[in-house]
C-alpha cells in the first residue's frame, strides 16, 4: 500500500489504476483506525478492485473549544491496519495541502435541513465542513463508490443529500456500527475515557435499545419515553446534548404514525461526547 500526501501524487495514483481498467472505492476517515473503519475498508475490497482511504483531521468541521488539537493521530499503526485490510492507496495530506490558501476564504458547501438539529444544533458549522471537505476529497479521488459508517446518522443523511444535490455520479453505502462486546459504538473519541468512564458507557447502547423495545411493543408517548430515557442516562453520570426519535429519511421530529424510525443519541461522559443511533423500520420483520 502506497501513502501519498499531495494531492498531485493522488490524482497520479489513481489515474494508473483508471488505465488499468479499475473501479475505484473510497474510505474517508480521520484516522486512528479500529474494526469499523476495518469493515468500511472490508467492504470496498468486496466492491472494487482499488480502494482508496484518507486519514485528514479536519479543522474546518471542529468548533472552537472543541477537541481539534487533542484528537489522536496514529499515522503509523493506521498504514498497517490499512495494509493489512487490503487497502491500496492512502491520502494523508496536511492542512496545507487541503485548505493551500487558508481556510477563511475557502467556498464551503452547506446542506440545509438536515444539517440543522441534532448535532447541527449543538456542533454549529460542523455539517458545512465536513460536506466543504468530503466534498473536495471526492473531487479529488473521484471514485465510484464511497462508504461511510452509519454510526454517524446524520452525516450520512448529509452525504447522501450533497451527493444527489450536486450530481455526483458517486454510490454511497452506509455500513452498520459495529460495536464492542458491551454494546457501545467504536469510536477513536472512546480512547479519551478513563477506565470508570468506558465501564458506564455501554448505557448509551443500552438505552436506545430500550425505546426501540418500547416501540415495538406499541408505546407512542415519545415525549414521555425520551422524558424518563434521559434521567437514567443522567442518573448514570451521563450528560445528554440531545435524545431524539425521528424519521430515518428526513430526520423530522417523528410523529406516533410514522413507521421509519431512528432513535438518536448524544451525551458527555466527563468531556468526552458520545455519540450513537438505532435504526428501527417496524415494516421490516425483526
Ligand atoms: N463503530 C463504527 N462502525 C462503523 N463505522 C464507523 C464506526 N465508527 C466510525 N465509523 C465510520 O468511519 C468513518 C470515519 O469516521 P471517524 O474517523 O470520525 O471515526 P470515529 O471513530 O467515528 O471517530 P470519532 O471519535 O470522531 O467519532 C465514518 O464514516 C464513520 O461513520
Ligand atoms: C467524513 C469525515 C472523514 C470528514 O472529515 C469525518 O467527518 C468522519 O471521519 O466521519
Ligand atoms: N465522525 C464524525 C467526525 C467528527 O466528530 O468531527
Amino acid at each position: 500500500m502506497n501513502t501519498v500526501k499531495t494531492v498531485r501524487e493522488l490524482r497520479a495514483a489513481v489515474a494508473r489504476a483508471r488505465s488499468e481498467g479499475k473501479r475505484i472505492g473510497f474510505v474517508p476517515t480521520m484516522g486512528n483506525l479500529h474494526s469499523g473503519h476495518i469493515a468500511l475498508i472490508t467492504k470496498a475490497t468486496q466492491r472494487v478492485d482499488f480502494v482508496v482511504a484518507s486519514i485528514f483531521v479536519n479543522p474546518l468541521q471542529f468548533g472552537a473549544g472543541e477537541d481539534l488539537d487533542k484528537y489522536p493521530r496514529t499515522l503509523a499503526a493506521d498504514q498497517q491496519k490499512l495494509l493489512e485490510a487490503g487497502c491500496d492507496l492512502l491520502f494523508a495530506p496536511t492542512v496545507e495541502e487541503m485548505y493551500p490558501d487558508g481556510m477563511t476564504g475557502q467556498t464551503r458547501v452547506s446542506v440545509p435541513q438536515l444539517s440543522e438539529g441534532l448535532c447541527g444544533a449543538s456542533r454549529p458549522g460542523h455539517f458545512e465542513g465536513v460536506a466543504t471537505v468530503v466534498s473536495k476529497l471526492f473531487n479529488m479521488v473521484q471514485p465510484d463508490l464511497a462508504i461511510f459508517g452509519q454510526k454517524d446518522f446524520q452525516q450520512l443523511a448529509v452525504i447522501r443529500a450533497l451527493v444527489h444535490d450536486l450530481n455526483m455520479p458517486i454510490q454511497i453505502i452506509g455500513e452498520p456500527t459495529v460495536r464492542a462486546a458491551d454494546g457501545l459504538a467504536l469510536s477513536s473519541r472512546n480512547g479519551f475515557l478513563s477506565e470508570e468512564q468506558r465501564a458506564v458507557a455501554p448505557v448509551v447502547y443500552r438505552t436506545l435499545s430500550q425505546i426501540a423495545d418500547a416501540i415495538k411493543q406499541g408505546e407512542r408517548d415519545f415525549p414521555a419515553l425520551i422524558n424518563a430515557q434521559i434521567k437514567q442516562l443522567e442518573a448514570a453520570g451521563m450528560r445528554p446534548d440531545y435524545l431524539e426519535i425521528r424519521h430515518a429519511l428526513t430526520l423530522r421530529p417523528a410523529t406516533a404514525e410514522d413507521r421509519d424510525l431512528v432513535i438518536l443519541v448524544a451525551a458527555f461522559l466527563g468531556t468526552t461526547r458520545l455519540i450513537d443511533n438505532l435504526h428501527l423500520n417496524l415494516d421490516t420483520p425483526a
